[in-house]
């Protein structure tokens, strides 16, 4: 079934190095726009915080949103800090989010992301999830996005950070979640006229 939109797909986030993976990922697959916005950061299940974000988002833009939201979960912690990792690294650092573990043998992790897509304030959002495991190491390469310099993913001698950006890009839990949200948007039947779902 067609499914008939008036507006664009808005990504929002206020956070600029999101956005630029995002770009990269998606490529001209899905037509969208973005808008940088800093949503509320919200409490609970990570599932549960990214569709109230998109419920939120949609009710700013009034349009068909899509955003996602980032966890960083340690097994050690049961999965904490997980929605909280950006105020853990804003308080902490890198340095103190390797001391924490230090109480723990196992420094096991794992990348979540989260995108929820609403097609407009009044509908249910859907969500697609994508994991990636790891472990936290003493922060090697560059610190210009967030984490990225003390997750190393499972079968890899780098971080995230020493990587090239093509390579995170490959297996991220960003990039996994999105492969998602390209199936849903081929599966799904929406129209684009003029880079526009119409
Ligand atoms: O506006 P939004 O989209 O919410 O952007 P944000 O920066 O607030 O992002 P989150 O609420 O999802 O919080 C996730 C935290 O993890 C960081 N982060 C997100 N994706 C990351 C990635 O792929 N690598 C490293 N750090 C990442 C990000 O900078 C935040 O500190
Ligand atoms: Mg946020």
């Amino acid at each position: 079934m067609t499914r008939v939109l008036s507006r664009p797909v808005t990504f929002v986030t206020g956070n600029a190095k999101k956005l630029e993976e995002v770009r990269a990922i998606i490529g001209n697959s899905i037509p969208f726009e973005s808008l940088k916005l800093d949503l509320p950061e919200l409490q609970g299940e990570p599932e549960e915080i990214s569709k109230e974000k998109a419920r939120i988002a949609a009710a700013k833009v009034n349009a068909p949103v899509l955003v996602e939201d980032t966890c960083l979960c340690f097994n050690a912690l049961n999965g904490l800090p997980g929605p909280y990792i950006k105020w853990f690294l804003q308080k902490t650092g890198h340095e103190g989010l390797n001391n924490i573990l230090m109480a723990y043998e196992d420094k096991s992790a794992y990348a979540l992301c989260i995108f929820s897509l609403a097609l407009g304030p009044a509908e249910e959002p859907i969500t697609f999830i994508g994991k990636t495991q790891g472990k936290i190491v003493p922060p090697r390469g560059p610190a210009d996005f967030g984490w990225d310099p003390i997750f190393q993913p499972d079968g890899y001698d780098q971080t995230y950070a020493e990587m090239p950006k093509e390579e995170k890009n490959k297996i991220s839990h960003r990039s996994k979640a999105l492969a998602m949200v390209k199936s849903h948007f081929a599966a799904a039947g929406y129209v684009f006229q003029n880079n526009r779902l119409v």
